[in-house]
């Protein structure tokens, strides 16, 4: 499953499961707890060793901390099949036992004929040292605010066990991936969790935000409820925002009888003197990325600067919106890309309206940003063929209203997510905007909406480096040229950029991302196994 939930959404297809008669939310408890009790096992192997084994090994410790809603549940559940597994298990409970919703009251009850339900006051920090698991059941999909400070201080005390969280660490926003507690500043790179457990599908926070990097890893366990789209009226690709997935090889090769301009022509507008290496790396990563042709747009100052610095990479001069015009007389050019340090003056801004009435493919980025989200009739040149790729600063600029959405604190849900921001962006802009950070959103101007993830597996933080956003943009470029939708093209390329910044390592810097491209190129030649972008 790569498609991302609400908690709205998650709980309209249980609920959808639960009236087809198909499955009782008891047997949806039951099942999550099971996945939590795998997955523990899978993550430490060594648990399942049999204590037949060695008599001398002792019995093995969790804790369960047990919230007053569903989530709860899940861990009472854990609990008890932990203890049918040979646990000694002890279990709290924050809140009132006799308000707990029916099925998590089951399960409370269930665990009542085994074992007691400590009161939270009980649980102090001073006990953690003999517990290897602690399991976290507090709150997950219902967060609603602020966690309170007994819990926040209980699960700092927890930090030196091993910990699951069941669906979502407690403090974070399953919709937006806010944490609604402080975290104190000397633990950064500390995560809550070793592993968060979560069920069915992930959920827009395990990978939005500052959320994403406390879940530890995320595990999806199925609980069985894949056929419930239809009921509830969902297309998946309309409804659901998908993670990227690796691509597909077979996107990306080429036929073997094509000619260059088969591949597309990429034209790359250049800023003026000593501003040209912004446009020169997002050139070369539109040529390593497979456009048949790639030419840098140079105004008459800085030709003789970037002719010294390129090779394969064409250079035309083009020293006004008029120049433009004629040199947009070549059909064969297909893609544009404009912004990298182009400069902010009416130059630019002309050169940005003759791109745009030239209706071909075209990628704003950095300066051209800043210069469309001055001039409302410049945006207003915005067309489906055309991306945008903001970052925050950038976004705020363009959409300041989307954005104090975005920044308002949460008070209830469903809470507004970067999700949320961007397809209202693309839609307004009516193209395809891509919303740049680890967590990259992109959409298009109807609403398909996808996740680029660099976190888990996928962290990358050696990509916040000066000029990595300018090699994004050729990427994007040389994907147009090649034929990718506009859609297509942003997550490809997103998705290549974090794959090439994995492959080169820490001590990156922004040149040498284009250069990771054959490798990781090569890499999926061959294994088409993945998920499609
Ligand atoms: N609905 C279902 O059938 C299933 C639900 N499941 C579990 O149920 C969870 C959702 O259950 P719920 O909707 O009951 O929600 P939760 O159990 O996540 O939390 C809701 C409860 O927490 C309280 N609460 C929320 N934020 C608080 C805060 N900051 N401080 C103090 N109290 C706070 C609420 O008042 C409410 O009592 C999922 O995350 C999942 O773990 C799973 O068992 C799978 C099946
Ligand atoms: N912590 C991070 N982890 C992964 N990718 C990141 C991180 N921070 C930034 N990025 C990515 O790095 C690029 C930076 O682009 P941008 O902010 O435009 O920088 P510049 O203008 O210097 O090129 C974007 O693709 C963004 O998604
Ligand atoms: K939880």
């Amino acid at each position: 499953m790569n498609e991302l939930l609400t908690a709205a959404q998650m709980r309209a297809i249980e609920q959808a499961a639960i009236d087809s008669g198909a499955v009782t939310g008891l047997e949806l408890m039951e099942r999550a707890g099971a996945g939590v009790v795998e997955a523990i096992y899978e993550e430490w192997p060594a648990f399942s060793k049999p204590d037949g084994e060695n008599e001398q090994k002792p019995r093995l410790r969790a804790v369960v901390l047990c919230g007053p809603g569903n989530n709860g549940g899940d861990g009472f559940v854990v609990a008890r099949l932990l203890h049918q597994r040979g646990w000694v298990v002890e279990v709290f409970l924050y809140g009132d036992a006799d308000k707990l919703p029916p099925d998590a009251r089951v399960n409370y009850e269930k665990w009542c004929e085994i074992g007691e339900v400590l009161p939270w006051e009980k649980c102090t920090s001073d006990r953690w040292g003999r517990h290897p698991l602690v399991i976290e059941a507090l709150f997950g999909t219902g967060l609603t605010r602020e966690v309170p400070d007994d819990i926040r201080n209980v699960l700092l005390a927890t930090l030196n066990c091993r910990r699951v969280a069941v669906d979502l660490p407690c403090f974070i926003n399953s919709d937006t991936g806010a944490v609604l507690m402080e975290w104190p500043q000397n633990l950064s790179g500390v995560s809550a969790g070793h592993v968060t457990v979560t069920f069915h599908s992930h959920k827009h926070g395990h990978l939005l935000g500052a959320g994403a990097a406390l879940c530890g890893q995320v595990v999806v366990k199925s609980i069985g409820l894949e056929f419930c789209y239809e009921a509830i009226g969902a297309t998946t690709a309309e409804v659901f925002p998908y993670l990227i997935g690796k691509l597909q090889g077979q996107r990306l090769s080429k036929i073997p009888s094509a000619h260059k301009f088969t591949h597309g022509h990429a034209l790359i507008l250049s800023g003026g003197p000593a501003q040209t290496g912004a446009a020169r790396m997002a050139a070369r990563g539109a040529l390593r990325i497979g456009a048949g042709l790639v030419t840098l747009g140079v105004p008459p100052t800085a030709q003789q600067e970037v002719a010294a610095q390129v090779t394969a990479v064409m250079l035309k001069r083009i020293a006004d919106a008029d120049a433009l015009s004629d040199v947009l007389e070549d059909k064969r050019i297909n893609a544009l890309c404009l912004g990298p340090a182009l400069g902010l003056g009416e130059r630019e801004a002309n050169l940005i309206r003759v791109a745009l009435e030239s209706g071909r493919n075209c990628v704003l980025d950095a300066d051209a940003l800043t210069l469309i989200a001055r001039d409302k009739d410049l945006f207003e040149k915005l067309h489906p063929d055309c991306v945008l790729t903001p970052h925050g600063g950038e976004f705020a600029r363009l959409f300041p209203d989307i954005a104090a959405k975005l920044d308002a604190p949460a008070t209830k849900g469903p809470a507004y997510s970067k999700i949320d921001a961007t397809r209202e962006a693309a839609k307004r802009a009516g193209c395809t905007v891509l919303f740049k950070g680890p967590d990259t959103v992109i959409s298009d101007q109807t609403g398909v909406a996808s996740v680029n993830a660099a976190v888990y597996d996928r962290t990358v933080p050696w990509l916040a480096t000066a000029g990595s956003g300018d090699v994004l943009a050729g990427f994007i470029t040389g994907l147009l040229a090649r034929g990718f939708s506009p859609v297509h093209a942003a997550e490809g390329a997103a998705w290549l950029h974090v794959e090439c910044a994995r492959h080169f390592g820490p001590g990156l810097i922004a040149e040498d991302l284009p250069e990771q491209l054959p490798a990781v190129l090569q890499s999926l030649s061959g294994s088409d196994q993945g998920n499609a972008v």
